[in-house]
């Protein structure tokens, strides 16, 4: 499938994103482990979350859908999920992946888990090494899926400094934690996405921070809670970014988290001159949520404080867009990360910036870009929902029609995507079948 976007008026709309992918996988596992009925209104059904599901069914739990985006999830407890009949098989899902291996280390049973060509690249030693340290035992090929984790290991409390800021890692430490004997501790390097520990805590389970170390320990009971799942605010900086980079455009996108641990798009957008105004804040039970207000913006180029990075760490295809439509030259760096996601993001990024006459300097951990008059071409997403998102809304710009191939992805993280797009003016059709 592809995407051809031509030059485009964005004008006036209001958007309701779909549901936070963080959270919609948190609240499946975390309701499966949980004792009783727990329900998420607002659930992304995107197919990294359904990923998640399935592979939870085939762990025996059980999970009702409703059309209206809501699941309810029948929690097993701690120790009521059996073994599987199959490899779990997580698609596109790094987040699925990692967490699972904290939430299988502790188990009496083994499980192997596998996913598409991407996931199957992806750096896996990240959870595997710590989990060993507590005591399971997991085979990978050289660090990488398929993952086979042997059951019947008892496992123990670790204090563990993270290499690397990551909240994968650290939700899969704290979910082997509640199987462990004794405290369970990881000391962050900066400040992750936040989304386990809050709705751990509001499960029941004893999670704690102090400073840069958040713990947790076992032998707390969980009971199943109400889940209200805000918009996704990485899937809102793609119609946000239209806005903005458009000429007369006002858009209203309801209903969005916007927990200071996620919300670094906004700093960093605002740093670069963008109007965007929250409206309505409130809280989503455990979650920040608020009306953001975008309005067309003159984007001047700034010095990316690395410190940021763990904040935004999923809209720097979008922000390199904002970048190539800015006065100026921006400079990212503290993005090595960028580079172990479903594709190398930034030189899959600074491929198609390139064939749209955009100007910059790759580097090992970060980029330069100088803003320029967008061009029209082919470019390639790599597979990658948010490098095909990133480059549709760069589109909307250029000065002639673009082609973005290999699109289909784009359903792991924001089903509706075109429709929302085109329903601000975007001049966006879908074309092709799977594959083409
Ligand atoms: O914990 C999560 O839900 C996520 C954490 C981030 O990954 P890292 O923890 O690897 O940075 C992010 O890129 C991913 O989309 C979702
Ligand atoms: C990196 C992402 O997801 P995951 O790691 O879960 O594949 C993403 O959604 O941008």
């Amino acid at each position: 499938m592809h995407y051809l976007v031509s030059p485009s008026a964005v004008g006036n709309g209001s958007l309701r994103v779909p549901g936070d992918k963080s959270i919609s996988h948190r609240a499946l596992m975390f309701g499966a482990i949980a004792e009783g009925q727990t329900r998420a209104s607002g659930f992304l059904n995107g197919a990294d979350c359904l990923a998640t599901l399935a592979a939870l069914r085939s762990l025996g739990v059980n999970i009702e859908e409703s059309a209206d985006h809501s699941v309810v999830i029948t929690g097993v407890g701690l120790h009521g999920m059996r073994a599987p009949a199959i490899d779990l098989d997580l698609g596109n899902s790094g987040t699925a992946m990692r967490l699972f291996c904290g939430l299988l280390a502790g188990q009496s049973f083994s499980s192997t888990l596998c996913g598409d060509e991407s996931l199957s690249g992806r750096p896996m030693g990240r959870v595997v090494e710590p989990l060993m340290r507590m005591g399971a035992e997991i085979h990978s090929a050289d660090g990488r899926p398929p993952l086979k984790i042997v059951g019947g290991n008892q496992l123990t409390g670790i204090d563990y400094a993270m290499p690397v800021a990551s909240a994968q890692v650290k939700s899969a430490i704290l979910l082997a934690g509640l199987y462990a004997h004794g405290a369970t501790s990881v000391l962050e390097p900066a400040v992750s996405r936040d989304h386990t520990e809050r709705m751990l805590t509001a499960m029941g389970a004893t999670v704690y921070r102090d400073a840069e170390r958040v713990s947790i320990l076992p032998g707390s009971a969980m009971r199943g809670i109400d889940i209200v799942v805000p918009g996704d605010l990485s899937s809102a900086t793609f119609p946000m970014l239209a806005a903005l980079i458009a000429d007369n455009s006002c858009v209203m996108l309801e209903n969005v988290g916007v927990n200071p641990t996620r919300a670094g798009v906004i700093t960093i957008l605002r740093q670069m001159g963008a109007d965007i105004r929250l409206h309505n804040e409130r809280r989503c039970g455990d979650e920040p949520v608020a009306d953001l207000e975008i309005r067309s913006s003159k984007l001047r180029a700034i010095t990316l404080d690395p410190a940021l990075v763990p904040l935004a760490i999923d809209e720097f295809p979008a922000l390199f867009v904002a970048a190539a439509c800015a006065e100026g030259t921006t400079e990212f760096s503290g993005l090595a990360e960028l580079r172990v996601k479903e594709s190398d993001r930034i030189s899959a990024m600074a491929d198609g910036l390139r064939v749209l006459g955009i100007r910059l300097e790759e580097q090992p951990d970060g980029i330069r870009i100088s803003g320029g008059p967008i061009g029209s071409g082919t470019v390639q997403s790599h597979s990658d929902h948010r490098i095909a998102m990133a480059f549709a809304v760069a589109a909307s710009r250029a000065n002639d029609t673009v082609r973005i191939e290999d699109v289909a992805n784009v359903n792991t993280s924001f089903p509706g995507f075109v429709d929302q797009l085109q329903s601000i003016g975007v001049d966006i059709i879908q074309g092709g079948v799977a594959g083409s």
